[in-house]
This record gives C-alpha cells, structure tokens and sequence, in this order.
C-alpha cells in the first residue's frame, strides 16, 4: 500500500477556480496539490472551451470593482506565460428602456468612470450594421470589454502553478474527506494528509460537501453552447469588430441572451441564453431539452438577420447557480481549515485571478482583499442544510 502523502494545502478541482487558487497558493510557498477527477484537459465541467466575455459591465459594484483587479492580473499571466489571453471587443450591452437592470448597469459603469459609450438609434445602425435593435431597447457599450481565450488560459495558469512546483494528479477522483484539524483526503489512487483544502468542484461541489455534513442551495444546469452560421462569412467576426454583446431579459424571455464575434470557429457565431434545465452533472448528456434555442431562433431571425436561424453546432456546459446568483466564496461554517469556492452561476471565469487570489486568503487565514459579504455562505440561512 502507498505510503500517506503530506500536502500544506490540497485544492480539489482544476477548473479556473481550483487552477487560480492553487497557482496563488503556490506563489504563497504552500506546497500544494491540485487534484482533478478527469484526464486534462476536459469537457465534462463549466470551464472548457475556447472563449468567454470579459466584462466590467455590471450592475454590482462589487463585480465591477474586482474586475479592475482582474484585468491587472490577467495581463500579468499574459506576459508571464508569453500568451495573448484577452482580445478587446467591446460589450454591447442592449436593454429595455427603463428597465431596472438595464439602468443599473448604466449606473454601475457610469460611477465608476468604465469608459463606455450609450447609442442612439442612428448610431447603433452606423457602428453595429448587420444588427437590429429590438424595439423599445436601448444600447451602451463597455469599451473595457473583450473576449478571453478560456482554454488557453487554464493552460497556462497550470503551467504557472507547475513551474512553481506544485502538483498537478490528474485522472483522480477524490472519494471522501475526513475533516479535522489535518484534514484526510482520500482519492481513487491515494490518501493524502494536509493541513488545508480548497473544494472547487463546479457542478460536483454538493457531491464533494456531503463528505463534510454540508449542503449548499445550488442547482446545476445545462446549458446548450449554440453556434450560429454566417450567411456571408465573417459579417460578425472578431475581424471586423463585432462585438461581445448582452442582452438583457429578452422581448420572450426572463433570462440575458449573450454572443461573442465569430473566431473560435470560423464563419460561426456563439450565441446562447443564459440559463438552462437541472441536470446531474454526470448525466449531462441525457438533459436533452431545446427550449432555449427556439427562445435564440427568434431572437436571431429578430436581430441578427445576416446568420442562419438554425444552429450549426451545439455543444455542452454546465452552470452552478446560487439563487441569488452570486459565488459562494467561504470558509465551511465548522472548519476553517475547509475553504468553498462554488456557485459561480455561469459568469465566473473572468473573476478566475481574483478568486484564486480571495480563496488562497482565506485558505492562509488572511483578511480577505475583498468585503466578501455577498458571497458568503451565511447568507443561504435557512436554505442550507447542515447536517451537522
Ligand atoms: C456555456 C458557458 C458560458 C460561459 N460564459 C462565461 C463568460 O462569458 N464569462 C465568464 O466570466 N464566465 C462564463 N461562464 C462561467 C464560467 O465558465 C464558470 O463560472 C467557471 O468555469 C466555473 O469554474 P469552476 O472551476 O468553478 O468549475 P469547473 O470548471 O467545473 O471545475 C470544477 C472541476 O472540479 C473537478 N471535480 C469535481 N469533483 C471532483 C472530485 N470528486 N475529485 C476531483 N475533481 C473533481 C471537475 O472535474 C472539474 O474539472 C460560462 C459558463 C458556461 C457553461
Ligand atoms: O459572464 C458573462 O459575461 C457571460 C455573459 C452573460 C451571461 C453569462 N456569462
């Protein structure tokens, strides 16, 4: 039998939260492992793919101003692991006029001086040609905005977080947690003994918890990744300065649809809503409902006249979602030494630098950079079910 491994922190995970965290921890001197359940790189999480928005549109301040951190620290990883990561587009971010949310965002970006500017009609068809806007909508652009190349990144964070000597075991799943002031951790492969662990295990997060008497409220749902065919190719590409875009509820819908420029896929362009139906991550694929796309053909033979209403490719992947959509970033509420990172309810990845960052805190016992009373596990109250 293999001998008992000691780890100063063990990170369940290597998602972008987990990859973030255990680089951070790394930077930190803490001999750290990084266990992932699949073979690397895979599809089967929330983090796969080639691109996501990054953004400092938000309604929160809070967001927006983790995001002013972000940026920093995404260009960091840029220029420490020689790779372009982040391509500036802009966010076109389209809403009812006196809509709540919209105005929010409108604020949000306005008190803290994001430079952005707001379309008239005139201008919208000048500076977006190929794209209606809705009637009774208004239009603003995040100028910050752009596209992140995901899969490159997770790369090159683990990467980072390898040359610094940490360990990367793939392919091992982690099947019990014993908590305690060293806390066990038992894997397909291995028992490992350590003096901290950080659980960012996406959609498996509950699953993970069980082994701690811990139940958060989280609902785990597909989400289906539509890509949209040019009727001439690159009208909406990255190339010409298509934009990222938003829009917020729908004309039909309760939830944001949102798009990215052609690019990942040639002549193919990715637009999906931002919600989906409950699954059981190791399920996923038996969730096999549509309705979302139907909500996306109409909004496409709407708005977006020069694409093909029927989608090319759809792909698959999962969101976490908190009720009140916001992360989860805490200690478990009877060990310190177990620290969550979850619920990241499918707007996560661009906050990966800065999450790594908070979860490393409080993994060191540290005072958090960031009020992290939002997202703080307390505020599920009655919702949690602790078993303990
Ligand atoms: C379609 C889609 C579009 C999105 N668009 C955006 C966007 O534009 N901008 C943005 O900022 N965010 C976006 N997001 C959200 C973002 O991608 C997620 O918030 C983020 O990837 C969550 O990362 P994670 O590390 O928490 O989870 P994951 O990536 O799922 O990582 C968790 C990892 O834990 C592993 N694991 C679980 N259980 C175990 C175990 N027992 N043992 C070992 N390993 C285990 C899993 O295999 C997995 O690799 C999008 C998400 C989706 C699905
Ligand atoms: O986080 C993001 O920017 C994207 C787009 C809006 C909905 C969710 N993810």
């Amino acid at each position: 039998m293999a001998a008992v491994q000691e780890y100063d922190c063990i990170v369940i995970g290597a998602g972008v939260q987990g990859s973030f965290t255990a680089h951070q921890l790394a930077k930190n001197n803490k001999n750290t492992l990084l266990l992932e359940q699949f073979i690397l790189p895979h599809t089967r999480g929330s983090s796969h793919g080639q691109t996501r928005i990054i953004r400092k549109a938000y309604e929160q301040n809070i967001y927006t101003h983790m995001m002013e951190e972000c940026y920093k620290l995404w260009a960091q990883l840029e220029t420490d692991a020689g790779v372009q990561l982040y391509r500036q587009t802009g966010l076109l971010l389209m809403g009812p006029q006196n809509n709540h949310s919209y105005k929010q965002f409108k604020k949000n970006l306005q008190n803290n001086k994001v430079p952005m500017v707001l379309l008239n009609n005139d201008i919208f068809s000048q500076q977006i040609p190929y794209m209606n806007l809705p009637d009774g909508y208004e239009a603003l652009v995040d100028l910050t905005a752009g596209v992140l190349y995901a899969d490159r990144a997770i790369k090159a964070v683990q990467e980072q977080f390898q040359k610094l000597g940490g360990v990367i075991r793939d392919k091992e799943m982690v099947t019990d947690i014993k908590p305690g002031p060293v806390v066990t951790v038992s894997t397909s492969a291995c028992v490992y003994r350590t003096k901290s662990i950080v659980i960012t295990a996406g959609p498996w997060a509950n699953k993970l918890l069980t082994h701690t008497g811990l139940q958060l409220p989280l609902q785990v749902v597909k989400i289906n990744v539509c890509y949209w065919k040019e009727k001439v190719p690159s009208l909406y590409s990255l190339k010409q300065g298509f934009p990222c875009f938003i829009l917020t509820e729908g004309e039909d819908s309760n939830h944001d649809i949102y798009g990215l420029p052609s690019n990942e896929y040639p002549g193919l362009v990715k637009i999906c809503y931002h919600m989906g139906k409950e699954t059981d991550p190791d399920q996923r694929d038996k969730q096999t409902d549509r309705s979302d796309i139907d909500i996306l053909q109409r909004f496409i033979r709407r708005c977006l006249p020069g694409l093909v209403p029927e989608p090319a490719v759809v792909e698959s992947c999962m969101y976490t979602l908190t009720p009140d959509h916001h992360f989860v970033l805490d200690c478990h509420p009877s060990y310190s030494n177990i620290v969550i990172g979850a619920g990241f309810s499918g707007h996560g990845f661009k906050f990966g630098p800065v999450i790594g960052k908070t979860l490393c805190e409080l993994s060191l016992g540290q005072v958090p950079s960031y009020d992290l009373s939002p997202f703080r596990i307390r505020r599920f109250q009655a919702m949690s079910k602790s078993a303990l």
